[in-house]
């Protein structure tokens, strides 16, 4: 049996604000938006191989192997680096998909850290970031794994320090549609562009928020039960939506009491991520 490295982690974002500012000629939307992590996410164990193949298991239910990002970021890293290197890779999956939590993104950034890492590939964070980006929008903030504010359509990082609190994340259980909601005629698209949103916190919103739980009964109604008991977001464009304590007790406490239908978890908020710090150990 080859031997792994094992418990790299693939945290969970949450956009604690997402300010839309304006829509471009190509349909894409100019954004202002707060990227923080939590100390939960999915795990990935690599074993390194000398025959060239990607292989990845489980599979994840409802992507194909070739389409998973895990794969494709494996993939880029060998087109990129020639490196004749292979890798055997588990993953541990327990982030919801198409929840607004980036776990696809994260598990792709994971991989390219990891294996950049463990193939000694010495490529810098910045050439890791720019190949992450090929992958998705979300990609080079993991990459980074520093708490940042993004601009431009998102694509423009600049790391901030926010306070680190509680978090409730709740999963109304089911796929919001991004598209979808960047498409919506009555999405606001007209906020103003602030020159350090982070400053502002009274002003953090979700301006995806109010289209989406018109479209999307879930989500109105576990918003409408988490704000009883914390301030009360929307990440991304949805579906999941995380309610801000001060303490771990009082999450906890909202966490036991959440309606059977859902799925949550309570973290910390991280504005270094747990995979920076993994970086770091043999
Ligand atoms: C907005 C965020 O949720 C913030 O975390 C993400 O950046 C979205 O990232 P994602 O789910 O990977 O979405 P992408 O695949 O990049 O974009 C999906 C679709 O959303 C719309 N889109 C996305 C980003 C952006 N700045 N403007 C847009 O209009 C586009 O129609 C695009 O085709
Ligand atoms: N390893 C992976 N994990 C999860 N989804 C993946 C993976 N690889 C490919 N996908 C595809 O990516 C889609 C989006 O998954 P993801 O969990 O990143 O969504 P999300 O949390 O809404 O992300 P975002 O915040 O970027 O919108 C999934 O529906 C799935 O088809």
């Amino acid at each position: 049996m080859p031997e792994f490295s094992r418990n790299w982690p693939a945290p969970a974002k949450l956009n604690l604000f997402l300010h839309i500012n304006g829509r471009r000629e190509d349909g894409f939307h100019e954004l202002q938006s707060l990227f923080q992590f939590v100390d939960h996410g999915d795990l990935l164990h690599f074993a390194i191989t000398d025959d060239g193949h990607i292989s990845l298991t489980p599979e994840v239910e409802g992507v194909n192997h070739d389409d998973n990002l895990i794969v494709r970021a494996a993939k880029l890293l060998q087109q990129h680096s020639g490196t004749h290197q292979g890798a055997l890779i588990e993953l541990k999956k327990q982030l919801p998909m198409g929840g607004g939590l980036g776990g696809g993104s994260s598990d792709a950034a994971t991989t390219l850290v990891a294996l950049n890492q463990l193939w000694q590939l010495n490529l810098s964070v910045d050439t890791l970031a720019e190949l992450g980006l090929s992958l998705g929008a979300d990609v080079p903030v993991f990459v980074r794994g520093l708490a940042s504010v993004a601009d431009g359509v998102g694509e423009k990082l600049r790391p901030v320090e926010v306070e680190e609190p509680w978090y409730l994340v709740v999963a109304p259980g089911i796929e919001v549609s991004t598209a979808e909601i960047f498409g919506a005629p009555d999405l606001i698209r007209d906020s103003a562009k602030l020159a350090q949103p982070e400053f502002h916190q009274t002003q953090w919103r979700n301006d995806c928020v109010g289209a989406v739980i018109k479209r999307y009964g879930q989500v109105a109604n576990a918003l409408a039960w988490l704000i009883e008991y914390a301030p009360s977001q929307m990440t991304g464009t949805g579906s999941c939506i995380f309610g801000t304590f001060t303490n771990q007790e009082d999450a906890q406490y909202a966490l036991a009491e959440l309606p059977s239908e859902w799925q949550g978890f309570v973290a910390r908020g991280r504005n270094r991520s747990p995979l920076l710090d993994r970086t770091l150990q043999p």
